[in-house]
């Protein structure tokens, strides 16, 4: 699904930020890609949603070589990704069920489709009670389950959280976690970067471990540390 081929990054001159990276996730895995701040993360988010080009080795998603696509079909590339940030990035003038209801507008979904699948997203996401509300008037958890819902609405075969839980207190995390988990079960890739060591701890899920650029370490059910 994902496919990263002797991937190296440099940023200017000689900042190296991917040396190498060999790395693939199968359909229907769930990932979670941890390291320190500065080991590369955000780096890979953003080469695969080609927002970024490698400075050598190649990269495959959804069976397509990224090198390939031309910039006009850049767009339909990064509607195959769900993606979903830290700091929510929801539009503050718009309920919750009109941010998600903006994402389909946005890809040109017809006004029928929006009014059905707007409400089924938020009851899965569990706000259904609080599609009218501003995100100003949501929680920092139920903000980052309508940007969930936003992200998963066109129903994208990946999707890819970079910290989602980074501005969450632990029990909040666990809940978008779950959330992630249930996304996972119906079928889609998820790739999780995160520092969230707890939240890796209890998931039991694939873990990538970058350091410097490298990957470190990959394990079936892992943990964030070595010893776990
Ligand atoms: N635009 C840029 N120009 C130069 N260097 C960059 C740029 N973006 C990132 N880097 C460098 O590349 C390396 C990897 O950065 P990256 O943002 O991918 O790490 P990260 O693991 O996502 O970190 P964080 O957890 O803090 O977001 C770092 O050394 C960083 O300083």
């Amino acid at each position: 699904m994902i496919n990263f081929n002797n991937v190296t990054k440099v940023y200017g001159k000689d900042s190296v930020a991917l040396d190498h990276v060999d790395l693939g996730i199968d359909p229907g895995e769930f990932v979670f890609l941890v390291g320190a701040s500065g080991s590369g993360k955000s780096t890979m988010v953003r080469l695969i949603l080609k927002e970024l080009e490698p400075s050598a080795g190649s990269i495959t998603v959804n069976g397509v070589r990224l090198s390939g696509i031309p910039r006009r079909s850049v767009p339909r590339h990064r509607r195959s990704i769900g993606c979903v940030f830290q700091d929510f990035k929801l539009l503050p003038n718009k309920t919750a069920a009109e941010n998600v209801a903006y994402a389909m507008e946005v890809t040109g979904q017809k006004r029928r489709a929006i009014r059905v699948k707007v409400p089924q997203i938020l009851d899965l996401v569990g706000l259904g009670e609080q599609a009218e509300k501003y995100p100003d008037q949501l929680s920092g958890g139920e903000q980052q389950r309508v940007s969930i819902a936003r992200a998963f609405v066109g129903q994208p075969p990946i999707l890819i959280a970079d910290e989602p839980t980074g501005n969450l207190d632990p029990d909040t995390s666990v809940g978008i976690m779950q959330l992630l988990h249930r996304i996972n079960r119906i079928g889609t890739t998820v790739l999780v970067a995160t520092h969230d060591r707890e939240m890796v701890d209890v998931m039991r899920k694939r873990v990538v471990a970058l350091e410097d650029g490298r990957v470190v370490r990959d394990m079936v059910k892992g943990g964030y540390a070595n010893e776990v």
